[in-house]
């Protein structure tokens, strides 16, 4: 024998109250649905058919229910056994199943939402001459409907909701958040909607022209838009237009940077009926410098109607769109290069972000945005246009340490070591086939410092031996160069490898026994990737140090300008480095005071 699902109301209304729906708030929303709907409906047979929602919250009816009457379809007897009483079924689906283009909704569970806010639903509706068939719904799961008798039924075919409302709920009805609500979600619909007295129907959507309106007029309205809605004046306004999926709508730029990590939430009306505040996914992630108001025809909503279905239009739709910000992009550097600047200073990690893939962003960072160089601040464009390399160092640390000594050498260099720089200046060479790119890194730097002449070198070997022995505790190797500036007497150079290898030594001497072999492993064959410490053969003060017959003044001196050299390459000081720079300096200021001997 076959028996039918039997559903426990009381389970359903939990589950779209906890998991479907985000909030009660939209049980207005879906009331407005059904109204416009009906409307919608009655218009397909009787064009000229009034179009007209009426809410009348609990201070008015005076019995703290809500009735909302529209002057739709209706519906019959039938109908309603049919349609309001059965979970899931809904007039808007044609005979295949699928959602009725013209229609708002589409499930059939929309209603069930006012058991958010209400204990019993009545609807009285009256469809053509028929009759008014009365219906009462419970969040019990029992209903019962009467036709009512004569001369007590309503006088025009249209439908009246009430709500009773659910106890300590009661203020979901009132004036105040009935009004605040019915504007936000329907203040855009092309029917007159009123909360008591006062239409809340506003008109066109703001970002529809009009022939009337200057250029200035329509930005500085739309400005005002953006205000009131987000509560910013965007830096620019975008025009959005996706007509595969009847989109409309614009984009306003933020004024204040955004962070990239959280998704913007856009505003998105189905067929004029707000669906959300919260939309995500519209544009592609990198597009997090704009928030949208758009209206769409064609995209789907997901049943709890706080999404959007993430099928193939919506793919789509991301493209169309994400290419209308480039075009405005773009656009901008040879419109209004000011606003360009000012743009790129808010947003430029959105824009190096969208660099990385797309060819003609690289050439906007290119042309546009100042990277810091060793000389001045400076775009690409004029670095390569100036030096014809762009020599490029991939970490700020290591630009640090490199940027006085490159440019006493007339290596001018490119500080790319922010987020997104260093793979936008390597993705240049191929992007942009006349601009050469180059790295440049520590280890390479020290190939270009100049050896010393073989007999200043062997005179030198005694202060190196000496300089290594008390500076192999710090894991570092050290070397004797001619280099400008002279000033500078010694330099830290430590590169990616380098700076591994220095973390495997620092985490092997923290280690147990068992962990012991496994960084041995690691750092094996790697002796000579030790950071340097590359002693300046020019500097007068470093030479000194080299040639003093003084053992213990000489180790103080390169214990002294190992912390210094470290600290100029803004390393860390670690306890080993700290022993260094206090025993040198109580040394040499016990030797300076003659305390010492
Ligand atoms: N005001 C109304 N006038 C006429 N018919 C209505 C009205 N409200 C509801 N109905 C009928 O009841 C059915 C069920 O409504 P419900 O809101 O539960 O679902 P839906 O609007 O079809 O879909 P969705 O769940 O997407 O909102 C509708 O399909 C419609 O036929």
């Amino acid at each position: 024998m076959t028996h039918a699902f039997r559903v426990d109301l009381r389970g359903i209304v939990d589950l779209l109250s906890h998991h479907l729906y985000a909030t009660p708030r939209v049980y207005v929303r879906e009331l407005l649905q059904n109204a416009v709907d009906a409307i919608t409906a009655r218009r397909l047979a009787e064009p000229d058919a009034p179009g007209d929602i009426w809410f009348e919250p609990a201070e008015r009816t005076g019995d703290g229910t809500l009735r909302i009457t529209d002057t739709g379809i209706g519906l019959t007897e039938e109908q309603v056994h049919e349609l309001l009483a059965t979970i899931g079924r809904s007039s808007k689906r044609d005979d295949l199943g699928f959602a009725r283009h013209e229609f708002l909704g589409q499930f059939g569970i929309g209603l069930l939402s006012c058991f958010l806010v209400a204990d019993e639903i009545r609807v009285r509706t009256r469809t053509g001459d028929g009759p008014t068939v009365e219906w009462v719904g419970r969040a019990d799961g029992s209903y019962e409907t009467t036709v009512a008798a004569d001369g007590n039924g309503r006088a025009a075919q249209g439908t009246t909701v009430t709500l009773v409302p659910r106890r300590g709920e009661e203020h979901w009805l009132r004036e105040r958040t009935v009004t605040e609500l019915v504007a936000l979600y329907g203040s855009m619909l092309p029917v007159a909607v009123r909360v008591g007295d006062t239409v809340l129907t506003s008109g066109p959507a703001p970002w529809d022209t009009n022939r009337a309106e200057s250029a200035s007029a329509r930005a500085g309205r739309l400005a005002a838009y953006a205000q009131q809605a987000f509560g910013f004046t965007p830096l620019d306004v975008i025009e959005l237009a996706a007509p595969e999926a009847g989109l409309r709508g614009v984009a306003f730029v933020l004024p204040t940077p955004s962070n990239p990590a959280v998704r913007v939430a856009h505003r998105v009306y189905l067929k004029q009926m707000l669906l959300s505040e919260g939309i995500e996914g519209l544009l592609p992630e990198w597009a997090f410098f704009v928030r949208c108001v758009v209206d769409t025809t064609e995209l789907r909503p997901t049943a709890s109607r706080e999404a959007l279905y993430d099928d193939s239009l919506l793919e789509q739709v991301r493209q169309t769109l994400a290419d209308q910000l480039r075009g405005w992009l773009a656009g901008l550097g040879a419109s209004d290069p000011r606003r360009l600047h000012e743009f790129l200073r808010i947003h430029h990690l959105g824009v190096k972000a969208l660099a990385l893939h797309d060819d003609e962003t690289l050439r906007l960072v290119y042309q546009w945005w100042p990277f810091e160089t060793n000389v001045g601040a400076l775009t690409l464009a004029e670095f390569a246009e100036r030096y014809g390399l762009v020599r490029y160092s991939a970490s700020v640390d290591e630009f640090r340490q490199m940027a006085s000594v490159s440019a006493a050498q007339n290596v001018p260099l490119v500080n790319a070591g922010y987020v997104y720089e260093a793979e936008l200046v390597s993705r240049l060479g191929e992007a942009l086939p006349d601009v050469a790119v180059e790295p440049l890194t520590p280890a390479d730097l020290a190939l270009r410092l100049d050896t010393l002449e073989p007999d200043a070198a062997a005179a030198v070997e005694p202060f190196i031996a000496t300089a290594q022995r008390i500076l192999d505790r710090q894991g570092v190797r050290v070397v004797v160069r001619r280099f400008d500036p002279p000033s500078v007497p010694a330099l830290y150079l430590l590169d990616g490898d380098a700076a591994l290898q220095l973390d495997l030594r620092r985490g092997r001497e923290q280690s147990t026994d068992v962990f012991e072999a496994v960084f041995d492993a690691f750092i094996a064959g790697h002796e000579d990737n030790r950071p340097q410490l590359v002693f300046n053969h020019r500097n007068p003060l470093a030479r000194q140090a080299m040639s003093t017959g003084d053992e213990e003044l000489a180790g103080y001196a390169v214990e002294g300008l190992f912390t210094q050299a470290l600290l100029l390459a803004r390393q860390p000081l670690t306890p080993a480095a700290t022993a260094a720079m206090n025993q040198s300096l109580l040394g040499l200021l016990s030797r300076a005071m003659g305390a010492g001997r």
